[in-house]
């Protein structure tokens, strides 16, 4: 999606089928995430060790290093992918892809990654993890740091999914945004029938994908689940589509720019 040229590829369609993918991408991370406990020492800060020049939590320097060095190789300039610290980050030392862009340019300052950090630290561990602290930090972090790149590549999405709907309902959208009715846009832009088979289809995804597959059936006991399945449609409903329709929103106030 991060590259345009023909306009009549982009559809509502294809954009939906792209967030159908990403829930299978985002329910693996999380099965992964729920195999620790929520380790609240990871996001204290200031942490405990001493890392020179620093003051975040342990979580912050892994995550902020992370990106440092992904965006040295391009991670950045894809328009699918947003930093969550984007203060000092090295440029890339590839050079960037020609192909016509899909986005207004102001996309580009629309960025809801602390507000991610924030649910995600304060709301969706303790909700999906056990609370307790088992000492595996890097390995919990790194498991933090795929689910969160994927969480928010799909609820930054939304700005594609927004180009999409501007383009195809221009006139119902421009007088709203001129008038900067956000309750007008975030009506007009959303589908409630839509967002109930996202709700259900990732409820069964999730039972789907952490099912226990044995070799024989007859001894098979109960079927377990690796992650609730309500926990997971809970986390669509709360806060990744609410989120991705923060960033439609704000994206279309400044598609007129
Ligand atoms: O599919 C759309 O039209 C979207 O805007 C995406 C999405 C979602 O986040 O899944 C958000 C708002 C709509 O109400 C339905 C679904």
């Amino acid at each position: 999606m991060a590259c345009g040229g023909d306009d009549n590829k982009l559809s509502l369609d294809s954009i939906r089928d792209s967030l159908i993918r990403q829930e299978d991408t985002i329910i693996f991370n999380i099965i992964e995430r729920i195999k620790y406990p929520t380790n609240p020492t990871l996001y204290k800060q200031p942490c405990s060790v001493n890392i020179p020049d620093f003051s975040g939590s342990l979580f912050q320097y892994l995550f902020q290093e992370t990106e440092a060095l992904q965006s040295k190789v391009g991670r950045y300039l894809s328009p699918e992918e947003n930093p969550f610290f984007s203060n000092n980050l090295p440029d890339s030392i590839i050079p960037p892809t020609k192909c016509t862009p899909v986005l207004h340019p102001a996309a580009e300052s629309v960025n809801v990654n602390e507000k991610i950090l924030d649910v995600y630290i304060n709301q969706i561990l303790p909700l999906f993890c056990k609370e307790a602290d088992d000492g595996n930090f890097a390995t919990t972090a790194a498991c933090d740091i795929h689910l969160l790149q994927a969480l928010s590549r799909r609820i930054h999405y939304g700005k594609f999914v927004a180009e999409v709907k501007f383009r195809d309902c221009t006139d119902e959208y421009k007088p709203l945004i001129l008038a900067k009715d956000r309750d007008a846009l975030m009506k007009l832009l959303t589908f409630e029938a839509v967002e109930e088979m996202v709700k259900k289809r990732v409820a069964k995804k999730a039972m789907a994908f952490g099912q226990e597959v044995t070799l024989n059936d007859s001894t098979a006991k109960e079927v377990k689940c690796k992650v609730d399945p309500t926990l997971v449609s809970r986390l669509y409903d709360e806060w990744v589509m609410p989120l991705t329709k923060l960033v439609e929103v704000e994206y279309l106030l400044r598609r007129l720019d």
